[in-house]
């Protein structure tokens, strides 16, 4: 194979049928024959490239039809030469070697370069150029011109890349100059391609970053967020469109990130890989859709802004259209107010009129002529001076005029009025029926909104537990770099290190002495958002008296905790969101000796009692505030912590002895939907993990003691159960504790875990237990995702 040089299509075609010729029945000349045809054809192809020497001359592709072509051909040639051998002493191989210099032995490494054309109809055709002519291999003519026309109708898509006419060796490796046999070459494995070659390039690319305001400075991206970009959306597409068989978009994604945003380039990669089994979409995958949680959330999100403004324009809308028809009613109630004494004047005046008209034909009835030709009006037995009786006639003539204009201006305001009463009426009509509809839309969105909400509680809910249900965190605390038994090789891996033995621990973070109550209580600012949305969350801090447990959960008042911070935020997040009415209730107890104590009560109750109520529990008799500003935040808990005190000196309790527990309800009534939401955040600070033995206890100590640790062991088996989410039955009600724990310990409820644990060699034995009780509750939570989990490795050190 190696020693053929590259030929023709036609030339592969007429070897192959000499290869299937009967090689015994093939005379001298015949193969005399070949042999030079052969040779022709190398001299050919080498002037073939002469002629073309503006093009590289480039390794062709290899076509299996033409591979068993050329092998024939070597075979036939290697048995002519023997058999000539064998038959003529005197013809050696040398002779024939000088007679036809064909390269066999050493052969001329003749190469063409050939293309491949995609078709816009999908159909892919191989190319070469012959004479400075482009030619094609079509499937029923052979080899042909290319058509001028279809350069505008497809495009070559692997015209830059230089195909060997022989597969990769380890000696043709070597041959490509740039490349160094480094940790930067490799292979590869590629369905229907084989094995290919790998190498590790440098190269400048494009890189999509966001801006970290809190650093200022550019940070790159995650993929499935730069995926959400529209720039990167619409190159997406592309390729998608041009490739339907690719249908990871992450894929495709990661494939333009390398290739500097350039869809072509995806494209001519992927069909340069797979072929054009990639220009239709699998079976079954036609309506493929992506799952991309992250992108679905914040898509949910916007849909959702989006109908919260809608749903505000048409309130507004309504409001408006109540306001005008509000308005048109009082104009019509006026013009009502003013018919009534216009009608009542008229009826006054016609009945007047009558009545000067019954007058005067009384009078003229008594009218009789005098002698001197003098009209008398006779008048209840008395007589009227004409004079006065054309004066009556006069006013009464002006009364009747000015009777017909009081009429008529009244008909023309009736009839004026009647036209504005039509005018309004359909305006009125109108703005009834579009109230109706705005109803009917306004009911629509708000199923539309509620049935939005719900989806995005669950994709929230989703990510959260993709994310892992329970966070286990580790703060340590002091550092002295002569005692300290613990290294921390990054954010979230802790080495301890005791006596020649190395254990390596690892958590979603691992806080080192030096940070922040702002940058610890940064890693749960998230989950506290979804008890907005009705979840139970759980905070624990868990370890050794003095191990900062209290500085951990409550902290100082001007450096507060993880609990005074979360009660802001949590506050926050209902001033956020002014479309849902929240109510914010605090409560707070402790446990000592598995007995419950409520802070806020003025009188001390002797012990509370917790019973359960349908998937919640509930204690009884325990004191509750509201919490409305941050001022309550301050004085509410500096009251429960002054309760504290004054019940611990009373029963003589040290505070690391006891659980401290906050509790806090976060009722929710969406103003739209009216969907109620009921969620609680349980902050609680553990009394201290240590062990009886440690504390050497007695006595009441003693029975302090063996009620932590009851509780503490409980806890373990609890969060083991309740994560695994299979056990059957979780013994929630084996102390106190986890008795009041329940809701934010099962369900869908989200935990979180802080191991508090000092550096110190003296402290070893307790903040080993402290370490393996958060790596157990780890692996656990994040059973579901083993590639997340980081098993604990117990390596013994030479030394
Ligand atoms: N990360 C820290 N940075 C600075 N000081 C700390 C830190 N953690 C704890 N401390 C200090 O260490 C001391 C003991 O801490 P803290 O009272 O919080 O421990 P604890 O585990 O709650 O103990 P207990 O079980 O007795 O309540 C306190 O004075 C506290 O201010």
């Amino acid at each position: 194979m190696g020693s053929a040089a590259s030929v023709s299509e036609t030339t592969v075609l007429d070897s192959s049928n000499m290869g299937s010729s009967n090689k015994q029945g093939t005379t001298d000349e015949e193969i005399e024959e070949m042999l030079k045809s052969t040779l022709n054809i190398n001299n050919e192809t080498q002037d073939v490239n002469l002629k073309t020497p503006e093009r590289k001359p480039k390794k062709r592709r290899q076509v299996p039809e033409e591979d068993k072509a050329i092998e024939t051909i070597e075979q036939l040639l290697k048995d002519t030469l023997n058999t000539k051998k064998q038959t003529q002493d005197e013809h050696s191989i040398a002779e024939v070697q000088e007679t036809y210099p064909i390269p066999i032995i050493e052969p001329v490494e003749v190469s063409m370069a050939f293309d491949t054309f995609l078709h816009v109809d999908g159909s892919l055709y191989t190319c070469f150029t012959e004479n400075g002519i482009m030619m094609y291999f079509n499937d029923t003519k052979g080899i042909v011109p290319f058509p001028e026309d279809w350069y505008s109708q497809g495009r070559f898509i692997n015209g830059n890349n230089e195909v060997s006419s022989k597969p990769l060796s380890s000696e043709s490796k070597q041959m490509i100059p740039s490349l160094v046999e480094d940790e930067r070459t490799g292979g590869l494995y590629i369905p229907g391609r084989g094995m290919v070659m790998t190498y590790m390039f440098e190269d400048r690319v494009n890189i999509c970053k966001y801006f970290h305001s809190d650093s200022g400075t550019w940070l790159v991206l995650p993929l499935q967020w730069e995926m959400n970009i529209d720039f990167i959306k619409r190159r997406v597409r592309q390729v998608k469109e041009a490739l339907p068989g690719l249908v990871d978009y992450k894929e495709i994604t990661a494939a333009l990130r390398q290739c500097k945003y350039d869809a072509d380039a995806v494209i001519s990669i992927f069909l340069s890989i797979f072929g054009d089994s990639l220009l239709k979409a699998p079976e079954g995958m036609e309506n493929f859709r992506d799952t991309n949680y992250f992108r679905d959330y914040i898509e949910k999100e916007q849909a959702i802004e989006d109908l919260k403004q809608q749903l505000k324009m048409k309130c507004n809308e309504v409001e408006n259209l109540l306001l005008r028809n509000k308005c048109l009613q009082k104009v019509n109630d006026h013009m009502s107010e003013m018919i009534y004494p216009l009608t009542q004047r008229l009826a006054e005046l016609e009945i007047d009129q009558e009545e000067s008209h019954a007058k005067i034909k009384a009078m003229y009835n008594q009218r009789h002529k005098t002698l001197h030709g003098k009209v008398i009006i006779k008048k209840a037995g008395s007589f009227i001076e004409p004079e006065i009786l054309l004066e009556v006639n006069k006013i009464t003539r002006a009364l009747n005029i000015s009777n017909k204009e009081l009429s008529s201006t009244l008909k023309i305001r009736f009839s004026e009025m009647e036209l504005l009463m039509k005018r309004l009426l359909n305006p009125v009509f109108k703005l009834m029926e579009a109230a109706l509809s705005s109803a009917q839309e306004l009911e629509d969105m708000r199923s539309l909104y509620k049935k939005e909400a719900l989806a995005r509680k669950m994709l929230y809910n989703r990510l959260q537990e993709i994310c892992g249900n329970v966070r286990v965190f580790c703060r340590c605390k002091g550092y002295s770099p002569t005692t300290s038994c613990i290294i921390l090789p990054s954010d979230e891996e802790l080495v301890l290190m005791y006596k020649g033995s190395k254990k390596k621990f690892a958590f979603d973070k691992v806080y080192s002495p030096r940070t922040t109550q702002e940058e610890v209580f940064e890693g749960i600012r998230p989950i506290i958002a979804s008890c907005v949305d009705g979840y139970n969350i759980c905070i624990l801090a868990y370890g050794q008296t003095g191990s900062g447990k209290t500085y951990t959960m409550m902290g100082s008042e001007d450096n507060p905790g993880v609990s005074i911070r979360s009660i802001r935020e949590l506050l926050h997040l209902c001033n956020e969101r002014p479309m849902i009415t929240y109510k914010l209730k605090i409560s707070m107890l402790e446990i000592y000796n598995e007995k419950l104590y409520d802070l806020f009560s003025k009188i001390p109750k002797s012990s509370l009692e917790i019973r359960n109520q349908g998937k919640t529990v509930v204690v009884t008799d325990l004191t509750e505030f509201e919490i409305k500003t941050e001022e309550d935040i301050k004085s509410i808990t500096r009251l429960g912590e002054k309760n504290r005190r004054v019940a611990s000196t009373k029963m003589n309790i040290s505070s690391s002895r006891s659980h401290l527990v906050l509790i806090l309800r976060v009722d929710g009534t969406d103003k739209v939907s009216g969907v109620k939401s009921h969620g609680t955040l349980t902050l609680c600070d553990l009394a201290g993990s240590e062990r009886i033995s440690k504390t050497e206890a007695l006595g009441q100590r003693l029975v302090e003691a063996a009620a932590i640790n009851t509780s503490l062991t409980s806890l373990s088996q609890v969060v083991f159960k309740a994560i695994k989410g299979n056990a059957l039955h979780v013994p929630f009600r084996n102390s106190k504790l986890t008795h009041l724990l329940q809701p934010g310990l099962s369900g869908d409820a989200k935990a979180c875990v802080f191991l508090n644990i000092s550096l110190d060699v003296p402290n070893y034995e307790e903040t080993i237990t402290t370490l393996q009780f958060g790596s157990s509750v780890r692996q656990v939570a994040l059973g579901k995702a083993t590639q997340h989990v980081t098993h604990n490795t117990e390596v013994k050190t030479d030394n």
